[in-house]
């Protein structure tokens, strides 16, 4: 399988001055934690990261440190994760009929997950893994007034990995951008497109390290998972 790492941000939310990836958690950066799961997983057999050419030096230290035995491409990071994406699906090898694309900044996705969101590329040209949501979610307008209340049963948070078929989603992207969409993930192009997005059961502890608040929960996961 394939798998697709968009990892050129900037972490604006985080309040870093640099690609927040960068930053280190538990005494490695956070995308080397994404990387390892990747190395982990059984189904993975190439890895493209996707970066902004001024991280690169630091994306190779990293990469040389790690010493990963799969092939890694480094791909031109956009200026949105959407059109980080466009360039990944781009620079895929002429083999690839599905991939997996996941956040660089979900790092603590087990290894176990993307083995069984691999085996799920195989049954749906288009899934996402998610989680049932927790809390009572209320739709409001502009003064903050609630319009409505959802029904929690139909109701999933989004993560990644995400998979598709590369020629479905390449014709999504390029809709995506004649259309003039603008979305925060891939699932949404395939959604607005009329093709059917499965879920597939993801991990409460696959959060997206966004805030400096994420980071403190990482640590504690981590901490929880491999001891002091
Ligand atoms: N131009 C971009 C923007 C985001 N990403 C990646 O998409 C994932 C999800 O994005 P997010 O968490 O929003 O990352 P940032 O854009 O870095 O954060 P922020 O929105 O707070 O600036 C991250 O792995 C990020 O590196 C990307 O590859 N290219
Ligand atoms: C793709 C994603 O991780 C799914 O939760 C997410 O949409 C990334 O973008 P966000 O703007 O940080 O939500």
């Amino acid at each position: 399988m394939y798998l697709l790492i968009p990892a050129a941000g900037i972490g604006k939310r985080m309040g870093s001055d640099r690609n927040k990836l960068l930053l280190n958690l538990r005494s490695r950066p956070i995308i080397a934690w994404t990387l390892l799961a990747a190395e982990a997983s059984q189904a993975i057999r190439w890895i493209g990261i996707v970066v902004q050419p001024e991280d690169w030096d630091d994306l190779k230290n990293i990469l040389v440190k790690l010493n990963l035995k799969k092939p890694v491409e480094l791909i031109v990071g956009g200026s949105t994760r959407q059109e980080s994406v466009y360039n990944g699906l781009q620079a895929l090898p002429n083999d690839a009929q599905q991939v997996l694309i996941h956040d660089g900044a979900r790092c603590l996705a087990t290894p176990q997950l993307l083995d069984k969101c691999a085996d799920a590329a195989l049954n749906y040209p288009g899934f996402i893994a998610a989680v049932p949501v927790k809390d009572t979610i209320k739709v409001v307008d502009d003064s903050g007034i609630i319009q409505s209340t959802p029904n929690r049963q139909y109701l999933w948070a989004a993560q990644t990995p995400q998979g598709f078929d590369v020629n479905l989603l390449k014709q999504c992207h390029a809709e995506g951008i004649q259309q003039g969409w603008e979305v925060t993930d891939d699932a949404a192009l395939f959604e607005k497109c009329g093709y059917k997005v499965k879920i597939v059961e993801g991990e409460e502890t696959n959060l997206k390290i966004t805030t400096p608040q994420d980071l403190a929960i990482a640590e504690f996961i981590l901490q929880t998972r491999f001891g002091n």
